[in-house]
């Protein structure tokens, strides 16, 4: 299946100038989402991966189909204040100003192997965040696994350290 053919293209959202990819209607597409589930799934088999995490909050609509599938257990990265035990923080620079992400501090053990599930590769800096955060609990970051890349605005370069996979690419 052509999953690019099921994400809509929004001109100008959520600003000018921004092409939006929406992936609200693959995920309404039966077919299409178990297609895009059992994908992503394929990429993760014989990796024992213990932990799935997802960033807060299209992460959750990929990540926690793919961690029941695999039989994972589903972490949530979420944007700050949302998490209500202890929380660990990560503060990363965007073009202008910075964003803070959070997790549990107890939500990962020491030499648990984790992937990093979204929906979309942009500058990198989400998943770069999510990567750090797992690491200070003693998580191994074994894959990261995208439906999307944008791969004119380079995030791989930002994440050269990992494992990096995604399913539908963009040039422009
Ligand atoms: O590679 P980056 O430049 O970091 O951008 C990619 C991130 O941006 C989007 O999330 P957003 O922060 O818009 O939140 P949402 O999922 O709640 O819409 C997307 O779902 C990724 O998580
Ligand atoms: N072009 C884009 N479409 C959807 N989500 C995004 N997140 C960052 N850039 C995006």
């Amino acid at each position: 299946m052509d999953l690019s053919k099921k994400i809509r293209e929004v001109q100008d959202f959520p600003k000018e100038g921004i092409n939006f990819k929406d992936i609200t209607t693959l995920l309404q597409d039966k077919d299409a989402f178990q297609y895009m589930v059992n994908k992503l799934a394929q990429e993760l088999e014989d990796l024992e991966i213990d932990i799935v995490v997802g960033p807060e909050s299209r992460g959750f609509l990929v990540g926690a189909p793919v961690a029941y599938k695999i039989g994972a257990g589903f972490v949530p990265v979420r944007k700050p204040g949302k998490l209500p035990h202890e929380t660990m923080r990560y503060e990363y620079q965007l073009e202008y100003g910075s964003d803070v992400l959070e997790i549990h501090k107890d939500a990962i053990q020491p030499g648990q192997k984790v992937a990093i599930l979204d929906d979309l590769l942009a500058t990198g800096g989400t998943v770069l965040a999510t990567a750090k955060l797992i690491e200070a609990l003693g998580g191994e970051v074994v894959s990261i696994n995208f439906l999307i890349e944008l791969a004119f605005l380079k995030g791989r370069d930002v994440l050269k350290s990992y494992h990096v996979k995604t399913l539908v690419s963009y040039d422009a």
